[in-house]
């Protein structure tokens, strides 16, 4: 099939390759000039495991290209999708203004029948304003003869593990009011799917709500699992237990039970807010969501109130190391990231920082910004931690795991660490002479 695909972030560029390695023929259109002069000479804007070759590969082979020409890609394509931006706004609910730009464009410069599919995340009732957008425009053209359809396919990628998530997902929602479009989509998705029950058709709302949901159930398992963190340390237990104990219970299941700092990325903090907005706008509290949202807000301050007590408020004259800044390991994704946050509070106390992210060095500069004049950005994870009084572990990437110990204790001037991440065994590090700070398993003594 041809494929136009509209926006080349992290899920645009990942759905059209993935689509191209299947055989389509895919067109990635963005705004942004200068992302698609850098992804035209072979440069990736972004961080993905796995990713650089297959576009290098689907180039070549003639099946993927990338432009800022709407009209010429729509021009010849069958489905459109649109996988632009929904950032929040600053009431929580999401920006929808690029999905709509989106939808303006293709009214603006479509003369040939096409399928409009919402990709992005978008609150119920966005998939009827994309029609209505569109209609309206054709309408403006004096096109109101011309024939489209619209759909709703959520994404439910991970960052990190996209090009995986893609090629190989638990499940494929598509929400549609018509049989031939879902036949369509179907045929599309068909060499992803695996097996047929893979693909689940609904009509559009709930598709839209069922990626909200998604997510948030996603966050109250974390949530839920900080909460029992913080209980364990204040009574005793530790939360690698209890996370073993619980999700062996096949009901439960094993997966997103990892206290940590709390939740971030450009997903779960967005849609759990739109979703408290929703309820709030429609008179209905959604009290679950918020205090999801409450709980992870806390998780983040109990690290630093932790690292606080516990260095009795004053880093005045100290060199405090910080491994990992991405919102998780294996991007380079700053968006909501709680290392901001943690970075933030470290420097209020009056600390030296020097971090260092194996991949996210240069978007932290950016995020950062405007503190960048007193945080050292290391090389590596060793000279971040030469001389440290403090090493502060926010995001959990394996190098840091596999670290030698007993070349981390000589390098520190001081072998403290507060593991944000619960990355080591507490005994082990008590046994190799750290005082190691964790979250939920603060029961081990010092
Ligand atoms: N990042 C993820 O892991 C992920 C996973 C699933 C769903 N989502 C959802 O998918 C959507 C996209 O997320 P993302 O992280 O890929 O976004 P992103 O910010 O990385 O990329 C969006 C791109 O769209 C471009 N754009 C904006 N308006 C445009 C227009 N009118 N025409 C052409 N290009 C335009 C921007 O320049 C940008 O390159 C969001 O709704 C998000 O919630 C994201
Ligand atoms: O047990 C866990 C699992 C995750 N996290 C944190 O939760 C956040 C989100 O992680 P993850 O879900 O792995 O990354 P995202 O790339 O944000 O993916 C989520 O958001 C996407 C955008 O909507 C969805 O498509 C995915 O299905 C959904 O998992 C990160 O800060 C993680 O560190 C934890 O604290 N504990």
């Amino acid at each position: 099939m041809k494929i136009c695909m509209i926006g080349v972030g992290y899920v645009g560029l990942v759905t059209g390759t993935c689509f191209a390695d299947k055989g389509n023929i895919v067109c990635c259109i963005d705004t942004d000039q200068e992302k698609i002069k850098a992804l035209n000479s072979g440069i990736i804007p972004i961080y993905e495991p796995g990713l650089k070759d297959m576009i290098l590969d689907n180039k070549q082979n003639g099946r993927l290209e990338f432009s800022s020409d709407l009209r010429n890609s729509i021009a010849d394509s069958l489905l459109c999708f649109i996988t632009v931006g929904t950032p929040p706004n600053k009431d929580g609910s999401a920006d929808l203004s690029y999905v709509l730009n989106a939808a303006r464009e293709i009214g603006k410069c479509m003369d040939n029948y096409l399928i409009v599919v919402t990709k992005s995340t978008v609150p119920v009732g966005t998939t009827d304003a994309v029609r209505d957008m569109i209609n309206s425009e054709l309408k403006a053209r004096g096109k109101e003869k011309l024939t489209f359809d619209v759909a709703s396919n959520p994404e439910f990628l991970k960052e990190g593990t996209a090009v995986a998530d893609f090629m190989c997902p638990d499940r494929i929602v598509i929400g549609c009011d018509k049989g031939p479009i879902a036949v369509c989509m179907r045929e599309l998705y068909k060499p992803f799917a695996h097996s047929e029950n893979k693909i689940i058709t609904m009509d559009i709302k709930s598709a839209e709500i069922t990626k909200y949901a998604a997510n948030a159930m996603l966050a109250t398992r974390i949530s839920f699992m900080n909460e029992m963190a913080q209980l364990c340390d204040k009574l005793g237990g530790d939360i690698e237990n209890i996370r073993r104990g619980i999700g062996t219970d096949m009901r439960i299941g094993s997966q997103f039970l990892c206290a940590g700092v709390g939740y971030g990325g450009s997903c779960f903090p967005k849609d759990v807010n739109e979703l408290i907005h929703t309820g709030q706008k429609n008179g209905f509290e959604m009290a679950i969501a918020s205090a999801v949202h409450k709980v992870n807000e806390g998780q983040k301050k109990y690290f630093v109130d932790m690292i606080k007590k516990k260095l009795s408020d004053n880093l005045q004259g100290k060199k405090i190391a910080v491994w990992g800044l991405a919102f998780k390991a294996q991007t380079d994704d700053m968006r909501e990231a709680p290392s901001l946050m943690i970075i933030e509070e470290l420097l209020k106390m009056g600390g030296q920082i020097a971090v260092y992210d194996p991949e996210a060095m240069e978007q932290a500069k950016q995020a950062l910004k405007k503190e960048n004049h007193k945080i050292e950005y290391a090389n590596d994870m060793m000279r971040a931690v030469a001389h440290a009084d403090v090493l502060v572990l926010i995001t959990d990437w394996q190098e840091f795991r596999e670290v030698d110990l007993d070349q981390l204790k000589k390098v520190m001037r001081q072998p403290v660490i507060f593991d944000g991440r619960n990355q080591f065994d507490p005994l082990e590090m008590v046994k190799h002479g750290f005082r190691y700070y964790c979250i939920g398993r603060n029961c081990y003594g010092k």
